[in-house]
């Protein structure tokens, strides 16, 4: 297999690209029977469309490209591989050639770029900041959405690509990436030209992705696409068996096309919303999680994480519908909630909720943050050690292993990143685990009852602690060696033979059970033992999933882990010790957010589909 590799250089309003590509040049495209869809204006490469892929990315496994050299000539495959990296990095280049010739100011002027990905970072930045591309060109060219979208999308596969080419199965990986990315630029060129003509197939389109003469200057928001996705105000909100998660996004781009409802909407929302870290006795915004710059549906804007009990929704919707938040509005709902309280919802809102499946939902959202958060995602070195243990980012999507990031940037398992296959294990009220392979291609393969709903109830119960708060802070004062019966304790020693260490738990709670212990046991420690008990059952759990299905990574998330590093540290310990250290165990920062996040992400299926779960 050949090898793809991204040298860049950046030298004063050029960019150049150079990897794999057999045939960057028009004549050698057109000998292999490919021809160009949109001849790019200032540059030297065109757009190559590719019938054999187009065919390939609409039928049934679009989601996934099957090179299987069983069953497949070794010509035939590095073809296939290499056309899907040719048109990739075609389109690719070309929106980069694209952006740089009309991006006068040259935002890449410095010379000092060494990486793809700070090219187009500071690139999108250019298009999103200063907008200068729809007011100051004099290009018919694509609108600044088309070209943000492009750039987001190229921005991420550039990233994902210099990332998988170093591992071994890198042409199945960059295959996938490739055909998700072209796909996605298909999708954008289809709504852009979708105004201007009635063709709907791509192939037959003159203005497809980038660099076509037809499209209409103004309106350049696109009126329709945003139409077709949802009037402002978009929210997010994920119901689940606790808590409700709200996702709030706040559009910073200019907004031209916005109504005056919109507009007046927004600024009415910002009012209540974006002042106050809480809201009544029970709502809270996590300000340290906002996310800013984001580019969502075509549109940039800010995301904020509220969250409240669900069982404040009724007052909820009362308050939603006193201060006229929503009307006309769009609200994406997941989680149990969205089901239970439609009614409601929809009658007392005069409002149609767009549901999403809450799994489906939580894979969006971990994929959508991934690419907004490089340091969204870490892992834990010598967990169970008080003195010496530490958070270290996993650099997952952007950004890995980037200069900035020099700690790092040896150390193989940040290379790697979260990649497919991963393990998801959504610890909330209850458990869910997942096995994810690609991009929509994912299976609950298992789950639990006990949960974080559990673990607090017990806390509640046992210890008197009123919230989950301060369950978490006892347990982290606790010591569970107290409560329940180790190895030691019934060996005297280690159990060498099968490997258990004299201070593995053997029983949970199996230190308490006459009623003297009982009298005697501390709150703290009862709370430590009841986290760990628990911790451990979701941890054997999910390392089961990972085993049966020889996945490496098993990725954690939930509210049960907010706020609360005691449990993610058992959970780390947990993985590494059962797995003799070939499994990692990850966590997200935004913990609970990403099903709220996943189903405003979807706002465009949602809302075209009118999605039932
Ligand atoms: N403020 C809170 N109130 C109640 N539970 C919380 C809180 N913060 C974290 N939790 C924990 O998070 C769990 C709920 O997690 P979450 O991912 O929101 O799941 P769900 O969708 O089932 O509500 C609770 O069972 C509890 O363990
Ligand atoms: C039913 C649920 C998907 C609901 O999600 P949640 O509100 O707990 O996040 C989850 O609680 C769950 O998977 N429970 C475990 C069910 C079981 O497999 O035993």
């Amino acid at each position: 297999m050949q090898r793809l590799c991204l040298p860049i250089k950046v030298a004063r309003r050029s960019i150049v690209v150079r990897a794999i590509t057999t045939f960057r040049r028009n004549e050698n495209a057109v000998a292999r029977g490919y021809r160009p869809i949109a001849p790019l204006q200032h540059q030297s490469t065109a757009l190559w469309h590719s019938r054999p892929f187009n065919r390939m990315s609409s039928d049934a496994s679009n989601v996934r490209i099957k090179v299987d050299r069983s069953e497949t000539a070794e010509g035939a495959v590095s073809l296939q591989f290499e056309t899907l990296i040719s048109e990739a990095l075609s389109k690719l280049d070309a929106a980069i050639d694209l952006v740089s010739t009309q991006d006068s100011a040259g935002t890449s002027q410095d010379g000092s770029f060494d990486k793809l990905e700070h090219v187009l970072q500071d690139l999108l930045k250019a298009i999103q900041q200063r907008k200068r591309i729809e007011s100051k060109t004099d290009l018919d060219g694509p609108s600044d959405l088309n070209i943000s979208s492009i750039l987001h999308l190229a921005k991420s596969f550039a990233e994902d690509v210099t990332v998988s080419s170093k591992r071994q199965d890198a042409e199945t990986i960059i295959g996938c990436k490739a055909n998700r990315f072209i796909d996605t630029l298909d999708q954008i060129a289809s709504n852009q030209t979708s105004k201007t003509t009635d063709e709907t197939d791509i192939n037959s389109l003159p203005a497809a992705a980038i660099g076509s003469q037809s499209y209409p200057r103004k309106n350049r928001h696109n009126r329709e696409h945003r139409q077709q996705i949802g009037s402002l105000p978009w929210f997010g909100l994920d119901i689940g068996g606790t808590l409700t998660k709200l996702v709030y996004f706040e559009p910073t781009d200019n907004g031209e096309d916005d109504t005056e409802e919109e507009v007046h909407r927004g600024q009415i929302i910002r009012q209540y919303l974006i002042p106050s870290k809480a809201y009544g006795k029970t709502g809270v915004r996590d300000e340290d999680l906002q996310l800013d710059n984001v580019l969502m549906n075509g549109r940039t804007g800010t995301l904020h994480f509220i969250r409240f009990p669900t069982d404040r929704m009724i007052p909820f919707i009362q308050l939603v519908k006193s201060k006229g938040f929503v009307q006309n509005g769009t609200v994406c709902a997941t989680g149990g909630g969205a089901i239970k309280y439609a009614h409601d919802m929809e009658s007392e809102l005069s409002m149609q909720l767009h549901k999403a499946d809450e799994l489906q939902s939580l894979i969006s959202g971990i994929e959508f943050i991934a690419e907004n958060h490089p340091e969204e995602c870490y892992y834990y070195e010598n967990p169970l050690d008080d003195d010496n243990h530490r958070e270290v980012i996993w650099r997952w999507s952007s950004g890995r292993c980037s200069s900035t990031d020099d700690d790092y940037s040896h150390d193989d398992r940040n290379e790697n990143g979260l990649q497919y296959p991963y393990v998801v294990c959504n610890i909330g009220s209850g458990v869910s685990v997942l096995v994810v392979r690609g991009h929509n291609d994912f299976e609950r393969v298992s789950g639990c009852s006990i949960g974080g709903g559990t673990f607090q109830a017990l806390c509640s119960f046992l210890c008197h602690s009123d919230t989950f708060e301060e369950s978490v802070k006892l347990a982290a004062k606790g010591d569970n060696k107290n409560v329940d019966k180790l190895v030691g304790d019934i060996y005297g020693s280690a159990y060498d033979s099968i490997g258990l260490s004299s201070d593995t738990v053997a029983a949970s709670f199996g230190k308490i059970s006459s009623p003297k212990d009982r009298d005697n046991v501390k709150v703290e420690d009862l709370a430590r033992s009841m986290l760990v008990t628990i911790a451990n059952n979701i941890g054997s759990i999910a390392l089961d999933v990972a085993k049966l299905h020889d996945i490496e990574r098993i990725v954690f998330v939930g509210n049960f882990l907010r706020g609360n590093p005691t449990a993610a540290r058992h959970l780390s310990n947990a993985m590494n010790f059962w797995s003799k250290g070939t499994k990692t165990a990850l966590f997200l920062k935004h913990e609970g957010y990403f099903g709220a996040v996943g189903c405003l992400d979807k706002l465009v299926d949602v809302a075209n589909t009118d999605t039932n779960v």
